[in-house]
């Protein structure tokens, strides 16, 4: 569990980023801090690490304030993954993977072993290991990314809009891919996007925030949408403009969800209302 308690953050020049958060990330699940820009999601990942610190209020980790833990340690024992994939150019694929390893003291046939594996993980050929990131598309880099934050097989995963750069077809590969592994691998994941729709399809618990970091809501995907807390929500979450409206339409087959551009998203199918026969027939 992590958990923010009245953390502000002011940089130098007078910047407040954070004021007065406070917050738990539960263990084992997937959060999202999403809101518009400068809304200060960057700074709290960065707080979970110890790449920022708190001007006051305390972040600890499993009931450990994180200032009590060496900073480099700390770092090393938390995966961190970034937007354009933060790799190293001159480094191969392998070698990017490998490095935490290697700084955690594993000889450098095991290091490379271990992060032939991780290619494994996050799906990416095992031969484009030698190449270098130049030499991936935008997703390939983004998987090895993913690999190099999962090396030190970290509890923690942060993840800072990983999926931002890519196209939208890659981004809903890269994404289907993440719900994948949080099911394999169990990770604490706490997530940064702006973008509502991914938040809704990646997290357990969704936060939305304003400016400085101020919670306007909090809660699971279905909570938000079913109850969205004041007019803010309700513009970002698209309510107001109808973008989540979902409608019925009857089939020859039997009824159908269809949402507000007429896109087919499922077959109705409850109590009330019979599953679709196989046969072809009308529903019984
Ligand atoms: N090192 C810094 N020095 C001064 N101000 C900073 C610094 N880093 C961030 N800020 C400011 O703090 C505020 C929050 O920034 P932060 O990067 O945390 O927001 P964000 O929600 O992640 O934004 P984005 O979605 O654009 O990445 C912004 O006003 C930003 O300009």
């Amino acid at each position: 569990m992590i958990e923010f308690a009245s953390v502000s953050k002011r940089y130098l020049d007078g910047t407040v980023a954070v004021e007065d958060f406070s917050l738990v990330i539960p263990s084992r699940r997937t959060t999202v801090f999403v809101g518009s820009s400068g809304s200060g999601k960057t700074t709290l990942l960065r707080m979970i690490n110890r790449m920022v610190e708190p001007t006051s209020g305390t972040v600890s980790i499993d009931g450990e304030s994180v200032l009590g833990r060496d900073p480099v340690r700390l770092r090393r024992s938390i995966g961190y993954v970034m937007q354009n994939s933060g790799l190293m150019p001159h480094f191969t694929v392998i070698d990017n993977v490998a490095t935490v390893l290697r700084l955690d003291g594993a000889r450098r046939t095991e290091a490379h072993a271990r992060a032939r594996e991780l290619l494994d993980t996050v799906g990416l050929d095992r031969d484009l290991g030698d190449r270098f990131p130049s030499q991936l598309s935008g997703g390939q880099q983004q998987r090895v990314g993913v690999a190099r934050g999962l090396a030190a097989d970290p509890n923690i995963l942060l993840m800072d809009e990983p999926f931002g750069a890519v196209d939208p077809i890659v981004r809903a590969d890269l994404q289907q891919e993440l719900i994948r592994l949080q099911r394999e691998l169990d990770k604490t994941v706490v997530f940064v996007t702006h973008d509502i729709d991914e938040a809704f399809l990646l997290g357990d618990q969704v936060v939305i925030l304003d400016r400085a970091a101020r919670i306007v809501q909090v809660g699971s995907p279905s909570q938000i949408m079913e109850d969205p807390a004041d007019a803010f929500v309700e513009a970002f979450i698209g309510a107001e403009r109808g973008r989540r409206a979902l409608s019925l339409k009857q089939t020859p087959r039997g009824t159908v969800v269809v949402d507000s551009e007429g896109r087919t998203q499922g077959i109705l199918h409850d109590a009330g209302v019979p599953a679709l026969p196989r046969d072809g027939g009308r529903p019984m």
